[in-house]
């Protein structure tokens, strides 16, 4: 039998106790032992509850009782987890988590203890929430050089998106039912802003890379000022906006970047809706491959989290080794890389506009839409970030335009 102890009885955490419970008899197979719950920590009570014989607010109990050799910490953010978490590795018990937060900052460091320890610190659920992508990247798909990973990463700004696009609905009305099913974080910008989807494509970049990639050099924008006259434009040109995250080996140097993207059908994420994430790499040797699931909720995510904890079980005293350096890779400068923008403009007269925009842009392809008759709408061609940069930032300052309204990118 092995003791474990579950930090956090929120959504992931009354989920994982849900799972170990209704599969019990399987994951103890799986596990090759009894896998008991000794401990649960929270800062609330659940009176009636089944953990309330199990229930502590005492985390010392916990790292000072020598049964309990594996940690699960789902309660989210840097501190305290961060301290409980490395407290708990230097006591020689195996961690798993789900808080990308703290494996995005800590997750090279943490897997450094782990490893001089001889344990383990295992994080599947912290991207892509139950779909496994940690694990093959780690054991699968080391025979690549990854050249590529490009994924739609948060359960909460697909679900918004798709919602918007298919239902008509309105941004807020759509995130509240996201928070109501448990897919937001507690503060929900960290999904809107695309602040998860880019810790979460740190996290891959790192581990397919080797080096510690830092969320902070990524570039990131987020989902608010997607429209539903934009959905209506990307309908028009025959495209879908997801918010991707995207990192990419280019002559040995690696960019990343968050944004909202317009994708065609034929690309292979364009039909990855709802919660539902994917996450598509390139291989050197395997080629494309493509992984799909629920990205966030409940069981989806604690069903990666207790996977987690039966390999943490059956390598008791061995570490799995991942590669993931502390040494900080220098990322690309994306100004470098070539982009197609899709903008929205008020102009102040359409005629001279027109030339303005030609002048500017080049040749450019029109779009229109019955519902926003006051308006341009344009596809670039192609050019570097940096280049189109400025040129959105020229457009912004001539004197024919009123307003650029919006400015989104265009997947190739
Ligand atoms: N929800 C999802 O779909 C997914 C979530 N994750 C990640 O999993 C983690 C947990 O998420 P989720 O379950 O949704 O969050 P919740 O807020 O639902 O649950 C967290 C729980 O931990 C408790 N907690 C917080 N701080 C402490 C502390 N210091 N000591 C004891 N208990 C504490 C909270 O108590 P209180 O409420 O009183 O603060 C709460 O009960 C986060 O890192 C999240 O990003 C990852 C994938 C998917
Ligand atoms: N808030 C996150 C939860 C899972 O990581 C999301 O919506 O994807
Ligand atoms: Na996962």
């Amino acid at each position: 039998m092995v003791d474990v102890a579950i930090l956090g009885y929120g959504t992931v955490g009354s989920g994982v106790v849900e799972v170990l419970t209704k599969n019990e008899e399987s994951i103890n197979k799986k596990a090759g032992k009894k896998i008991k719950i000794k401990y649960v920590l929270d800062l609330k009570d659940f009176p009636g509850s089944p953990i309330e014989d199990v229930l502590t607010k005492d985390y010392d109990t916990i790292i000072n009782d020598p049964d309990v050799k594996v940690i699960a910490e789902v309660m989210g953010g840097v501190e305290p987890a961060y301290t409980f978490v490395k407290k708990a590795l230097l006591n020689n018990k195996s961690v798993v988590t789900s808080n990308k937060e703290l494996v995005a900052r800590h997750g090279a460091e943490l897997l450094k203890i782990a490893r001089q320890r001889d344990i383990n610190f295992l994080f599947e659920a912290s991207v892509g929430g139950g779909i496994p992508i940690i694990r093959p990247l780690n054991q699968s798909l080391t025979a690549d050089e990854i050249y590529e990973i490009t994924g739609i990463l948060n359960g909460t700004t697909n679900f918004i998106l798709s919602k918007m696009a298919d239902e008509g609905l309105d941004f807020n009305t759509v995130l509240k039912e996201a928070q109501d099913k448990g897919y937001a974080e507690r503060n929900p910008e960290a999904d809107v802003e695309g602040f998860d989807a880019c810790r979460k494509i740190a996290i891959l970049s790192s581990l397919a890379f080797g080096m510690h990639v830092d969320f902070e050099d990524i570039y990131t924008e987020g989902i608010t000022k997607v429209s539903d006259l934009d959905m209506a434009y990307a309908k028009k040109l025959g495209y879908d906006i997801k918010l991707l995250a995207t990192s990419k080996k280019k002559n040995d140097k690696v960019y990343a970047m968050v944004a909202p993207t317009m994708i065609g059908g034929e690309h292979p994420l364009s039909n990855v809706n709802g919660v539902f994430n994917a996450i598509f790499v390139k291989g050197n040797v395997i080629g494309d491959v493509m992984f799909y699931g629920k990205g966030a909720g409940k069981l989806p995510t604690a069903s990666a989290v207790v996977a987690d904890m039966v390999d943490a079980v059956k390598h008791i005293k061995r570490n799995i080794v991942s590669f993931w350096s502390t040494k900080k890779m220098e990322l690309m400068d994306i100004n470098e890389v070539l982009s197609r923008y899709f903008i929205r403009v008020t102009p102040q007269s359409r005629k001279e506009a027109h030339d303005t925009i030609g002048t500017i842009f080049g040749d450019v392809d029109y779009v229109k839409i019955d519902e926003a008759k006051e308006e341009m709408a344009f596809v670039t061609p192609e050019g570097t970030e940096g280049a189109l940069k400025d040129q959105v930032e020229q457009l912004k300052a001539h004197k024919d335009m009123i307003d650029v309204i919006s400015v989104i990118r265009i997947e190739k």
